[in-house]
């Protein structure tokens, strides 16, 4: 059989099709695409119709691989944005990035109505600026109310997509599970921060669970794209959900889905909503059934991302690999620097505001783009390292083990300084996780698989994995001490 999987990030959309049969899967990338956000009057947004327009490129190249035969089809995307539509679909607004300023403008405001403490026992999820309840609220006190008051329904990315697909409005569970308006315990929308905005319950489309087989492709969109049409999946839409059901780690450990954001936590039967994972700001996030995630977002590959993009601008067209060969070659722990400080959330100018971090804490600065990069990835290393010791500490779980997954575990210089940083063995792999979660979900909602494991067992050879020993346990660790020092996270929601 055939499955397509679309997983679309922050800097960039995949498509992927999987040729499944004799109990394994095998999958090819199709197509791929940047994605960015765009600046209009000091606003930013996503370009919607691009996205459309790119996985459009790659369905069309799937349709002639398959013969017109594609069994199966689903998005994940990150998490919190969204767009609404009327009644007949019409898009009412573009889509609006969650680095927005927005939020941040109002955030006081906001959090006067429900403060942080009350949204986080409410929720269980991170009290953070992207959460599409902040976006909503900051719509309410712009003055846009309206929109909310007339549109037909709010539909984050991926069921926007399926919309235009199918013409179905749902909300996929995953999703809506970190939009901070959902409660775990009652599984269902929470009236109550609804309620602190008159934010609509109508506007939220059919909760819909992952593994759900949601229907075919509508006339209008097969004519379209002149195709029989195929049949779409709900899968955990959400690509951290996605990525984290891909690990082929069994026993305890700490899962790192590593793109944009470095979403590292650990799996847990259900929700911990306590006075420890608030301070920490640990998320609770839902995710396949029977499992949920307790994490914390630290910002990575956006790093490298925002200071490729800096270079490129400034002349330098840096490839991943030669930013990896200069880091190797600069002096170690240079400088360090937190990764969650606020100065680094908005795009742009990211090695001058790594520089500028510097000359505050040191009275020195990195001079080279190595020094930079290698600057970037010990601090990463060194923040996760925080973060593995304070989900093991209120978890109440060891995790002796860490398992890398995304795009960084391809980033060997990464995978190692975790190693040595925390001084435990990591498994990198697999580098496509959520692409991988997404199929395996796939599998499940087409009932060519009939449980989870036997989902996983047709993917695994499909991936490969790597292995990272600490080293240099010493060393690290005295440079440890001198993070600790830098670290302003003992205060919930340094975002
Ligand atoms: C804002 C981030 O996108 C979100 O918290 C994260 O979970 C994600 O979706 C990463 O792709």
């Amino acid at each position: 059989m055939n499955i397509l999987a679309f997983d679309l990030g922050a800097s960039g959309g995949k498509l992927f099709l999987a040729d499944v049969g004799n109990g394994k899967a095998s999958i090819q990338n199709i197509h791929r695409f940047d994605n960015v956000s765009y600046q209009i009057n000091g606003s930013l947004y996503w370009d919607i119709i691009n996205i459309y327009k790119e996985m459009n490129i790659g369905i069309k190249k799937a349709i002639e691989l398959t013969d017109d035969h594609i069994d199966s089809f689903a998005i994940d995307s990150f998490s919190n944005d969204f767009a609404f539509i009327d009644e007949k679909g019409t898009l009412l607004t573009p889509v609006r990035c969650y680095r927005d300023k927005r939020t941040e403008r109002h955030a006081a405001k906001i959090y006067g109505r429900l403060s942080k403490k009350q949204l986080y026992n409410l929720s269980g999820n991170q009290n953070a600026l992207f959460n599409t309840y902040m976006q909503l609220a900051a719509m309410c006190e712009d003055g846009h109310r309206y929109i909310l008051e007339n549109a037909h329904k709010l539909l984050f990315i991926p069921d926007l997509l399926i919309n235009f697909l199918t013409g179905k409005t749902i909300s996929e569970y995953t999703l809506s599970s970190v939009s901070q308006m959902y409660d775990f315990k009652k599984d269902d929308w929470c009236q109550e921060i609804l309620d602190s905005y008159s934010i609509p319950r109508s506007l939220f489309g059919t909760l819909t669970k992952p593994g759900t087989l949601l229907g075919h492709t509508q006339e209008s969109y097969n004519k379209y794209m002149e195709t029989k049409g195929f049949p779409v999946s709900v899968v955990c839409e959400h690509d951290t959900a996605s990525a984290y059901l891909s690990s082929p780690v069994t026993s305890d450990c700490a899962l790192m889905s590593c793109g944009t954001w470095a979403l590292i936590g650990t799996e847990l039967d259900s929700c911990v909503i306590t006075e420890e994972g608030y301070r920490a700001n640990l998320a609770n996030e839902g995710g396949f059934k029977g499992h949920h995630r307790l994490l914390r977002n630290v910002m990575s590959s956006w790093f490298i991302q925002e200071t490729k993009r800096y270079y490129k601008e400034h002349g330098q067209d840096y490839s991943f690999e030669e930013l990896g060969r200069l880091a190797e070659a600069a002096k170690p722990f240079g400088f360090l620097f937190d990764p969650d400080e606020s100065l680094f959330y908005e795009p742009g100018n990211m090695p001058v505001k790594i520089q500028q971090y510097c000359m505050d804490h040191y009275g020195a600065r990195p001079e080279s783009t190595g020094e930079i990069i290698r600057c970037i990835y010990e601090s990463l290393a060194m923040k996760f390292r925080w973060t593995i010791e304070q989900l093991e500490h209120i978890s109440q779980k060891p995790l002796p083990v860490i398992n890398m997954m995304g795009g960084g575990a391809k980033a060997s210089m990464l995978c190692q300084f975790t190693a040595n940083a925390a001084g435990r063995k990591v498994i990198a792999g697999p580098d496509e996780a959520t692409a991988i979660g997404n199929i395996t979900v796939q599998l499940i909602a087409t009932g060519a698989a009939a449980t989870l494991n036997e989902a996983k067992d047709i993917m695994r050879p499909s991936y490969q994995t790597k292995e990272y020993t600490p080293q240099n346990s010493e060393e690290w660790n005295m440079h440890y001490e001198a993070f600790l020092k830098l670290s302003n996270d003992s205060e919930p929601a340094s975002l």
